[in-house]
C-alpha cells in the first residue's frame, strides 16, 4: 500500500458504522448466520476512541454511519439509557462527531425525537460551500472541514415506512413504492432470494426527489468550486459494493445524479455488516460500505481512520476493516 508515509495529511477523520450497542445478551441475525455481540459492542466503541484519542495526528472529526444503539432497547425502555452510554463513549474523543440515520434509529425514535437529539449533528455554522440550507423534511446537511474537501450525510430513510407518521403522505408514497415489489405479508421479509428487487423491505428506503434536487444544487457548486466530495448515508447504493438486500430502495437514482457530476470522489454507508467495496469504473467514485461493529467479535474490531491527501484518501482499517487506498480519479 503507497500510503504517503512521508506527508502528513491535510486532514483525517474516523469512521465507523452499525454498533448497535443494546445492554443485553449476545444474539444472532435474523438468519442466525452471524452471531451480535450486543453489550460488547460498547468496548469496541471505547477501543476505537482511545485509538482516536491517543493518536499522533487527531482526527478532525468521526463519521457515525448509523445504527448507533439496537432496536431491542425499544422493547426493554432502555432507548434513553442506551444511547446515553454510547454518546457518553464518543464524547471523551473530543472531536466532533456526525451521525447519519438508521434503521435503528426509527426503531428507537421518532423523527421529531431525533431532530431534537444529539443524532442530529447538522452544523450550526454555514459550510464553505454556499447554497440553500436542506429542507427541514428530511435529514441532509454538508460541511467542509478543509478547505476544497466537502462531505454530505443523506437520509436514507427519507422514503420508508420508519419514522414517517402512518397518517402521512410520505408514509403513503413508501407503502406505494414497496408495495410495487414486495407482497409478502410482513414487509420485513424481502421478495426473493435473490436479485436486486430483495431491497424492497421495510429496513431499507431511499431517498425523495427533494433531497436528489437538493443534492443535486450541492454537487454543482462544488462541481464549479472544484471540491471533492465525499457522500455518506446508511444504506450503500452500488450493487458491487454490498449484496443487494442492503441497497437504498432507489440507488439507481442516486447513482445516476453522482454521475452528473465530477466532484464525488468517495461514497461510505454502512447497514451491511460484512460490509464491502468497489470502484465504480465509470466515475472513478470509490463506494465503500463499512463493516459493523455489532458483528464483530470482541477480540476484534471494526473502525477505521482516513487521511486525506490531495490526490487520495487512505483508509487505515482495524480488526475486521482492511487498509484501502482511494486515488481520486
Ligand atoms: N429475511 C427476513 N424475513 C423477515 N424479517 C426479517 C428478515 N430479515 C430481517 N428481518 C427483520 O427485519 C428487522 C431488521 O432486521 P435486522 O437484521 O435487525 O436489521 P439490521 O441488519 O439493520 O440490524 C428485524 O425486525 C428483523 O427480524
Amino acid at each position: 500500500m503507497t500510503d504517503h508515509p512521508s506527508q502528513t495529511p491535510l486532514f483525517t477523520f474516523g469512521v465507523i458504522a452499525d454498533i448497535q450497542y443494546a445492554d443485553i445478551d449476545d444474539g444472532y441475525n435474523y438468519t442466525r448466520s452471524h452471531r451480535r455481540y450486543y453489550r460488547n459492542s460498547l468496548q469496541l466503541l471505547s477501543k476505537a476512541q482511545r485509538s482516536w484519542s491517543e493518536s499522533a495526528v487527531k482526527p478532525h472529526f468521526i463519521l457515525q454511519l448509523g445504527d448507533i444503539i439496537d432496536g431491542f432497547n425499544k422493547r426493554d425502555g432502555a432507548s434513553e439509557k442506551a444511547l446515553d452510554s454510547v454518546l457518553r463513549e464518543l464524547s471523551r474523543c473530543p472531536v466532533e462527531v456526525h451521525h447519519v440515520w438508521g434503521n435503528h434509529e426509527f426503531y428507537n425514535f421518532s423523527r421529531s425525537q431525533l431532530l431534537r437529539s444529539q443524532l442530529n449533528s447538522t452544523p450550526r455554522t454555514g459550510s464553505s460551500l454556499a447554497g440553500p440550507p436542506a429542507p427541514a423534511d428530511f435529514y441532509a446537511y454538508h460541511f467542509s472541514p478543509f478547505p476544497g474537501f466537502t462531505f454530505v450525510v443523506l437520509d436514507a430513510y427519507d422514503v420508508s415506512l420508519l419514522g414517517r407518521e402512518v397518517s402521512s403522505e410520505q408514509y403513503s408514497n413508501a407503502m406505494d413504492r414497496i408495495k410495487q415489489y414486495n407482497s409478502n405479508e410482513d414487509l420485513n421479509c424481502p421478495p426473493g432470494v435473490v436479485g436486486l428487487e430483495t431491497r424492497f423491505t421495510m429496513f431499507n428506503g431511499g431517498f425523495s426527489k427533494d433531497q436528489l434536487d437538493w443534492l443535486d444544487s450541492v454537487l454543482s457548486l462544488a462541481d464549479e468550486k472544484r471540491e471533492r466530495v465525499t457522500i455518506v448515508s446508511h444504506l450503500p447504493i452500488h450493487p458491487n459494493s454490498t449484496t443487494p438486500m442492503c441497497l437504498a430502495w432507489n440507488f439507481d437514482e442516486l447513482l445516476s445524479i453522482i454521475h452528473s457530476h465530477n466532484s464525488v470522489v468517495c461514497y461510505m454507508a454502512g447497514h451491511d455488516h460484512d460490509g464491502g467495496y468497489c470502484k465504480d469504473e465509470d466515475t472513478g467514485v470509490h463506494h465503500l460500505t463499512l463493516e459493523g461493529v455489532i458483528e464483530t467479535p470482541p477480540d476484534s474490531n471494526a473502525f477505521g481512520t482516513v487521511s486525506v491527501y490531495k490526490d487520495r484518501m487512505v483508509l487505515k482499517g482495524n480488526g475486521r476493516i482492511r487498509n484501502r487506498v482511494f486515488l481520486f480519479a
